[in-house]
């Protein structure tokens, strides 16, 4: 049987870590069915479908998949679960140049000079929003029903933790920092975003590790005192992404100047110190091989270990269509189907320590996305209402499902639809006969359905 294909032949990029085991894929196999803890070995041969020959094998990728599936229905069951939730992004500026990315546009293109008097930035297609801007935009979702609202954005040099952060920057020049008053909008300080957001009790979803080490730079502060402050503030759980692949030697290609696998780890501990829960994400399917895919689940297993803080892991599949890893001509694609499957189940048959798998429509698109769900996943992400990361990177599946949508896809996958919490401690099974949908989870929600207002809100 003809194997299928795997989007970077292996030995393109030479990496130190590569997939070569001493284990078989039977061997790997017959642990997972039994439910033993996997080694990174088992891992790999799963993951490869047996690393003795390239690309993937079709019929041990199906026992794979049917191992997850059979994983996932033995941990959480049937109900799929969606959360009624807004994205709100503060900013796309940000110099810090990963090359996966291009949610981002250069700082200075948003500085004063740049910008035609009361027009928009240079770079027309990105965005600084203050405060009071966030906080319209937050309000107007939250009495729309949503429960959460989630929040990542650019490393603005502007954007400090408080007024004292902004001050020792000012005072000391840096480090990538330059003042409010060069811009044609003030993003105001972290703890006046999360301050604005944190509006009528909804839940705010914000400041990544990324985001948390901007906010401490050229201080002694600790990672723990940085979450501790945002906490205070309004802040309620935190986003893992920023964790691409938690491998050095991948980071050194495609994000240098990001924070290392260590500092990642560090402010996750320290998020999970304060009592703040948080999601874990991998962003793959680019440089990287198979070996890197299962030590970055390995990270994660054991922070999880460590601290049992992580409600949920996200796989990101890499948006590779308007990127600079594909401008460069490092990688052409993203990961092919046969990738994507095989990562949701392997991480549902490593990830023993976490209950949640989240499959994104946003990234998948529906078909594939309903498909991960018989691959181990059991979340089918939220109604986010806005998006730009995945949009930017040429994603073309669109920026908002409704309830009603939800119910429609789950029930005709034959699961049962649940709307739920961020932290999935509360979730609502939905019966697909009691129309009317609408959310029921957040401060405001009464059951009245979403609309798609993505146009309306893109003019914020
Ligand atoms: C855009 S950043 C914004 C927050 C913050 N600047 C950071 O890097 O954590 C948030 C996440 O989006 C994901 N992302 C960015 N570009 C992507 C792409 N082209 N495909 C898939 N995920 C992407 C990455 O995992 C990244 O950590
Ligand atoms: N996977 C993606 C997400 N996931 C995060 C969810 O929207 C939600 O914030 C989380 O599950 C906590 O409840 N969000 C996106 O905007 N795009 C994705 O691809
Ligand atoms: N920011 C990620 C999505 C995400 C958001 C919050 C999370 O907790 C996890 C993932 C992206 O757009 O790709
Ligand atoms: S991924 Fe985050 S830190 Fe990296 S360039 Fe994009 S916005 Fe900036």
């Amino acid at each position: 049987m003809e194997r299928l294909p795997t989007n970077v032949p292996r030995g393109r990029f030479e990496f130190a870590h590569r997939p070569e085991t001493d284990q078989s894929f039977e061997n790997a196999l017959a642990k997972a069915r039994a439910g033993d803890r996997l080694t990174v070995d088992d891992g790999i041969e799963l993951l490869t479908t047996g690393t003795a020959f390239d690309g993937i094998d079709p019929r041990r990728k199906e026992q794979v998949l049917e191992a997850a599936d059979q994983r996932r229905a033995e941990v959480v069951g049937e109900a799929v679960t969606f959360v009624a939730n807004l994205n709100n992004n503060v900013t796309t500026a940000c110099n810090t140049g990963c090359l996966f990315c291009n949610f981002k546009d250069p700082a200075g293109g948003f500085e004063s000079d740049q910008v035609p008097d009361g027009g928009v930035a240079h770079t027309d297609r990105g965005f600084t929003k203050t405060p009071a801007d966030s906080r319209r935009i937050v309000r107007d979702a939250v009495r729309r029903g949503i429960y959460e609202v989630t929040s990542v954005s650019g490393l603005h040099p502007a954007l400090a933790l408080d007024a004292d952060h902004r001050e020792a920057l000012a005072a000391q020049g840096g480090p990538n920092y330059k003042p409010a008053s060069m811009y044609a909008t003030d993003p105001g300080t972290y703890v006046e975003q999360l301050a604005a957001m944190a509006v009528d009790g909804v839940h705010l979803h914000s400041m990544t590790p990324e985001e948390a080490a901007h906010a401490r730079r050229g201080t002694e502060k600790s990672y723990e005192q940085v979450y501790r402050r945002l906490k205070r503030a309004g802040l309620d759980s935190v986003p893992g992404t920023a964790a691409e692949i938690l491998v050095d030697e991948v980071r050194d290609v495609i994000c240098p100047q990001k924070i290392d696998t260590g500092e990642w780890v560090a402010a996750m501990e320290a998020a999970a110190s304060v009592g703040l829960d948080m999601t874990a994400t991998i962003m793959y399917g680019h440089v990287e091989n198979e070996a890197h895919r299962v030590q970055h689940l390995d990270v994660v297993r054991d922070l999880q270990d460590r601290t049992g803080a992580i409600t949920e892991f996200v796989p990101l599949s890499f948006v590779h269509h308007d990127t600079p890893l594909v401008e460069k001509g490092m990688v052409s694609t993203g990961a092919t189907q046969a990738e994507d499957e095989l990562l949701m189940a392997v991480s549902r048959l490593y990830l023993d320590n976490v209950e949640n798998l989240q499959s994104s429509w946003v990234k998948f698109g529906d078909e594939l996305g309903l498909k991960l769900l018989s691959c181990g996943a059991n979340d089918f992400m939220g109604t986010i209402l806005s998006e730009e990361i995945t949009k930017r990177a040429g994603g073309e599946f669109g920026e908002f499902r409704s309830v009603a949508e939800y119910v429609e896809m789950i029930t005709a996958v034959g699961r049962v639809p649940a709307e739920r919490s961020t932290d999935y401690r509360q979730r609502r099974v939905v019966d697909p006969d009691e129309g009317p949908f609408g959310p029921t989870l957040g401060p405001f929600a009464d059951g009245t359905p979403l609309v798609d207002r993505s146009a309306a809100l893109a003019d914020d």
